[in-house]
């Protein structure tokens, strides 16, 4: 088997040695060019499993080379040299295509680190290996409508970088199993993928439980710890809900991404990470940064690569495979529930404001009422929907029994309305109804409940804190 080739573009000479020894020592054929037109002549008449280019080239720059070789047909991973302190270029670089990026001055173990990475990626599949663990039977990501189809094409192509992706979407949408997808897809494939939760880590906390502690290191750090990005190491650190991060903890996060080293508290050295970061929001980071409740720096960082997951109202055509998907694997071995009639075409009427979550939770709900495995449109509990084929106003009705209004204030029809005695724990009163009826149509699902109720998921676990609203046992 022939070692794996790679083209070194750089004008530097002292520079151009150092990646070139260090390429051979790790047993790589290496070929040096020192102006993207030697370069393209080398590419012209080799395959490469890797290019490292610099950016600033005699003849051009290297951005050149990235979208010539984005634009062939033979995706060989390139990654640029950028100079030092010069996040911008690492960005653009990333945004026109390139794999990954090294900074200057080089430091052998990141550039190994990439190398590796990347070769892994052009490593032809072992005979009957599906490629990085994708395979299209393996995918849970159900969904064949023209938008479902693009960012499948988009999740196909991002797999192949290091670029940091940012995930945006309605609630229940699908963006971390868009994340798991494009680890799935990624030479990450063998490695953790780890999500977060960045708004359900208690402030306090937040610093050890992102870069880890040293035993001792504080009160009741008993024994030495990781954090996330630790465990992600050699995969993928998921940032959901990334808007919820307050902002002493996006400087630190900031320095993490942008120097790939993170120091446990408590220690005095900074160790390597190699993790790539996908972040996902459903809130808008931009309009975020413009309220001054995000950070520019890591706005720029985190959104090198915008995807966009669309929420299920605007892709109906799925919904007989997303239903039959989850119909099947509610069913596990046995015998997946059937669909009476005008059940899909009355779950097309509705708009699905928790989308794919919700879809779940409505199927799920659905089973339960269903008699010899059949779902009836009566088993459906869906707010709003039109019965197919009825006219709205016999409609919901039909599927939502009336609720119960909150904490009325006690009015008498004619008589003066009677003031409550007090008013604080009256308004509490009511807020306490509301959020107790919105976490037990969610089932407690926190995030969906704050949702429903157009509040961030903060505000809700602080609202639940100050009412005392327990999750009931079992
Ligand atoms: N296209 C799809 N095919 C199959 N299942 C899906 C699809 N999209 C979402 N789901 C399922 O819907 C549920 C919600 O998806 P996911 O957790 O990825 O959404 P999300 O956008 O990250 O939600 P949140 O904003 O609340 O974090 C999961 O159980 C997921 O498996």
């Amino acid at each position: 088997m022939t070692s794996p080739r790679v083209l070194v573009v750089d004008d530097e000479a002292d520079l151009r040695e150092l990646l070139e020894i260090t390429l051979v020592r790790m047993g790589l054929d290496v070929d040096s060019a020192e102006t993207l037109r030697e370069a393209r002549a080398f590419l012209a008449q080799n395959d490469y499993g890797l290019i490292l280019t610099d950016m600033r080239l005699p003849d051009g720059l290297g951005l050149e080379l990235v979208q010539e070789v984005g634009a062939s047909s033979k995706s060989t991973p390139i990654a640029v040299v950028t100079a030092y302190g010069s996040a911008e270029n690492a960005v653009v670089a990333l945004k026109a295509g390139a794999f990954d990026y090294v900074s200057k001055p080089v430091v052998l173990e990141d550039l190994r680190v990439m190398v590796q990475s990347a070769l892994r990626l052009s490593a032809p599949a072992a005979p009957g290996a599906s490629a990085a663990g994708a395979g299209g039977s393996g995918s849970r990501l159900i969904g064949e409508s023209a938008v479902m189809q693009s960012l499948r094409g988009q999740i196909e192509r991002l797999a192949r970088s290091m670029a940091p992706i940012a995930i945006t979407g309605e609630s229940g949408s699908g963006k971390e199993l868009v994340a798991r997808e494009i680890h799935a897809r990624s030479s990450r494939a063998g490695k953790p993928f780890i999500a977060v939760n960045c708004g359900a880590i208690p402030e306090a906390l937040m610093e050890a439980e992102f870069f880890g502690y040293r035993k001792g290191a504080f009160t009741g750090a008993a024994d030495e710890r990781d954090g996330f990005f630790h465990a992600a190491n050699g995969g993928t650190l998921m940032l959901d809900e990334v808007a919820d991060l307050p902002l002493a903890m996006q400087v630190k996060l900031l320095r993490a991404i942008q120097e790939r080293r993170v120091r446990k508290i408590g220690a005095t050295a900074e160790e390597p990470v190699d993790v790539r970061i996908i972040s996902a929001t459903h809130q808008n980071l931009a309009q975020c940064v413009e309220t001054g409740k995000f950070r520019q720096d890591l706005f720029y960082r985190l959104n090198v690569i915008e995807l966009s997951v669309p929420p299920l109202r605007e892709r109906l055509d799925d919904l007989g495979v997303l239903v039959n998907g989850m119909l099947a694997r509610l069913a596990g071995a046995g015998q997946p529930a059937a669909l009476g009639p005008q059940v899909l075409e009355t779950l097309r009427t509705y708009s699905f404001p928790g989308n794919v979550r919700e879809l779940e939770n409505v199927l799920e709900r659905a089973l339960a009422f269903a008699n010899d495995g059949v779902i009836e449109v009566g088993d459906l509990s869906l707010k709003g929907a039109r019965v197919a084929g009825t006219a709205p106003a016999e409609v919901a009705a039909a599927l939502v029994a009336p609720e119960p209004v909150a904490a009325p204030l006690p009015v008498s029809a004619g008589a003066p309305a009677q003031l409550p005695s007090s008013l604080p724990d009256y308004l509490e009163q009511v807020e306490r109804e509301i959020i107790l009826r919105a976490l037990t149509q969610t089932q407690f699902n926190r995030t969906q409940a704050a949702m429903l109720l157009g509040i961030s998921f903060r505000q809700l676990r602080y609202q639940m804190q100050k009412l005392d609203i327990q999750e009931p046992e079992g």
